[in-house]
């Protein structure tokens, strides 16, 4: 308390004592707790979650780990359905393995399992949470940006997708009758519209951040070049990653500590050329010249119209028939450079988007910083070229 005094404008002789509450927000217990991050890890049934995850809780790495698994995997050795049923409760229970990690098992998205860890705090310093084979991340990844409740103490820290090599382009061309109808109910407002219908996987693959392409040991190099490739077409801003039983050749970077909602810098923007190979989804980047500070504003009315609306801000002297009208962003993210030198983060997921300050990067002589604003959009219906999002984005900031 006696720091918050100091802190304090007024002369401490002038604060009432009685009258400061008890537990004040923002407090210094608070703060000394830093909130943790967390890996969501996704993809298909049968892709490959569970053995990335048994992976990391079995090799040496000297982190301290929380796993949450989903119950539908293997029956693995680590993997045992830990959530038990207490006077028609159900509680998770936390079990340590070797090598310093903690897991339980759970199914549904396991937000229950996280509060149950939160108790736990001070003993792992990252969650991993496999969610389901059939859950959609664009559902999962908003819970962490609330203020309050698990936002508060957790943050997220990157989406990985595992990829199956060898079933993933059946899965992205041929969705079936019940992945159709459970997208549906997760998301009923959400309307897919017309066009490719879109399977989980199109969803899973398209709000990665990494992608372990996985089961690389069941299919020919060409089969995976070919695989590759229609990855990259669909999101070509995940880090691609080819394994065999998820054994990934660090954890660092690939599953753990990835900062895709923090640094945005190393955007990867070398195939931001438009492609046709996935019908259905697609990434484009805009990339534009520093803008006026005063427009920031203007930048979240672009974004309210795009991500809430689906409408994308026609400007005055647009050609009509090049216009996206029928589209859905499921994930974008950018880096505004603004001309006083400073620079802004955004990140969305499907509706929910933030624009936010970036810390300062270190300058590097023999790589000039990036000095364009870039804003990366993935999803469905973008239509064949940049132009229209760049001309509409143009005129809202100049
Ligand atoms: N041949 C081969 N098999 C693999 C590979 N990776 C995983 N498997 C096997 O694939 C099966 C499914 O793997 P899991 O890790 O349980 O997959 P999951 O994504 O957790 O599955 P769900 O939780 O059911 O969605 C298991 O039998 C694994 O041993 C691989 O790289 N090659
Ligand atoms: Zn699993």
């Amino acid at each position: 308390m006696s720091a918050d005094f100091e802190d304090d404008d007024a002369p401490p002789e002038l604060v009432d004592v009685s009258a400061i509450p008890s537990e004040q927000p923002g407090s210094i217990e608070e703060e000394s707790q830093p909130r943790v991050p967390i890996t969501l890890v996704t993809g298909y049934l049968g892709a490959g979650k569970t053995t990335l995850l048994n992976y990391i809780l079995t090799e040496k790495h000297g982190k301290k780990i929380a796993v949450i698994m989903n119950e539908f995997g293997d029956s693995s050795d680590i993997e045992k359905p830990l959530t038990v049923n207490q006077g028609g409760q159900e509680v998770t229970e936390w079990m340590e393995v070797g090598n310093g990690c903690i897991c339980c098992s759970v199914k549904d998205t396991g937000v229950m399992a996280l509060e149950s860890l939160m108790e736990r705090r001070g003993t792992f310093d990252y969650i991993l949470l496999e969610t389901t084979g059939l859950a959609d991340p664009g559902n999962i990844a908003p819970v962490f940006w609330m203020d309050e409740g698990l936002g508060s103490s957790i943050y997220l820290d990157g989406i990985v997708t595992l990829v199956d090599a060898k079933n993933i382009v059946h899965l992205l061309d041929e969705p079936t009758p019940e992945e159709k109808a459970s997208s549906h109910n997760e998301d009923d407002e959400h309307d897919h519209g017309s066009g490719p219908v879109l399977s989980m996987a199109h969803m899973q693959v398209s709000h990665a951040d990494v992608i372990i392409l996985n089961k690389a040991d069941l299919v020919t190099a060409e089969e995976l070049e070919a695989v590759r490739d229609r990855i990259s077409a669909i999101n070509s801003v995940a880090k691609i990653h080819v394994t065999d039983h998820s054994r990934t050749p660090k954890i660092e970077g690939v599953v753990l500590d990835l900062h895709a909602y923090d640094h945005l810098d190393d955007l990867d923007f070398s195939k931001k050329g438009h492609s046709h190979i996935d019908p259905a989804i697609s990434t484009i980047a805009v990339v534009t010249p520093p803008i006026p500070a005063d427009k920031v504003p203007q930048v979240d009315s672009w974004l309210q119209s795009v991500l809430w609306e689906s409408t994308l801000p026609e400007p005055a002297n647009s050609s009509p028939e090049s216009h996206p009208t029928n589209f859905e962003i499921h994930r974008l993210k950018g880096i505004l450079r603004l001309e006083d030198g400073t620079s802004r983060i955004i990140q969305a997921v499907r509706d929910v988007f933030e624009i936010r300050d970036s810390e300062p990067t270190e300058t590097d002589d023999d790589k000039p910083s990036p000095v364009q604003c870039k804003i990366v959009l993935i999803g469905r219906g973008l239509g064949p070229t940049v132009d229209p999002w760049k001309d509409s984005f143009e005129s809202f900031v100049r």
